[in-house]
């Protein structure tokens, strides 16, 4: 469903990204772990088509996505969405006119019988539907977000630090959700500074380091103290050497 084939990307004589791999199925979800500056942003940039690799190739839903064209970019976009850590959403739209605005630039129009089911489906109480998003939290602002994944049928999501700053009742239920959304088939890859959500949701754990992927866990072997260390010790090998 998500297929990233050795992409490297060189931002002046900094190498964000050195050759990383990694795929993800309909229906599983991967979280990618790693310092300030491995290159995870830099990643998911690339899969939105915000900026085109050096070398390499991601295949969106089968399809090789051509960074030369923007028929192929609109077309990979129309499969995916992104949720980053704010959701950039209207502040004096109500949840209900927020998604029938995104869906409006998606060129999808869901009846309001939709968008208050993938509302539900989110938990978002529907007391809070009619309400503006400024008087919102941001869990709740997530929410609105993967309503309109929900509504869109989206094949990837693709997600930045989405529970930084989420509660831990909060967390949970984000985890709930986005483990719901990949039962129903969506592929899920998302970008976390948080053990604890990795290890909750993901099927397969990759870590990075300096513009590598220099471990790809199967997180079902796993208990979360050993992706603790196993983290420490791929990310910064001495001192983890040095404390043990
Ligand atoms: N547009 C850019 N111009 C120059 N350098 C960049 C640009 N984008 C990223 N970089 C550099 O590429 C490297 C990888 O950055 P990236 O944002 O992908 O890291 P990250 O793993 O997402 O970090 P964080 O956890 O802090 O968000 C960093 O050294 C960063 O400074």
């Amino acid at each position: 469903m998500l297929e990233i084939n050795n992409l490297s990307k060189q931002f002046g004589d900094k190498r964000a990204l050195n050759g990383v791999s990694c795929s993800v199925k309909s229906g599983e979800i991967m979280c990618l772990l790693g310092a300030n500056g491995a290159g995870k942003s830099t990643t998911v940039n690339l899969c939105l088509g915000f900026i085109k690799p050096d070398s390499g190739t991601i295949s969106i839903d089968g399809e090789l996505v051509d960074f030369d064209k923007k028929e192929s970019l609109a077309n990979s976009r129309q499969k995916l969405v992104y949720i980053p850590e704010q959701m950039n959403l209207y502040q004096d739209f109500n949840a209900i006119e927020n998604i029938q605005y995104l869906a409006k630039l998606s060129d999808i129009s869901p009846n309001v019988n939709e968008i208050q089911e993938a509302l539900t489906a989110t938990g978002l109480e529907s007391a809070a539907w009619n309400k503006p998003l400024k008087n919102y939290s941001k869990g709740m602002r997530q929410k609105v977000g993967i309503a309109f994944a929900i509504v869109r049928k989206a094949k990837v999501l693709l997600l930045d630090e989405p529970t930084s700053g989420l509660d831990p009742s909060a967390t949970i239920e984000f985890i709930n959700i986005i483990k719901k959304l990949a039962e129903k088939g969506a592929a899920i890859f998302m970008v976390t500074h948080d053990f604890y959500c990795a290890h909750s949701l993901a099927n397969k754990i990759g870590i990075m380091n300096q513009g590598n992927m220099v471990e790809f866990l199967d997180n079902n072997q796993l208990s979360l103290s050993s992706l603790e260390q196993i983290y420490h010790q791929s990310v910064n090998p001495v001192s983890s050497s040095k404390v043990a």
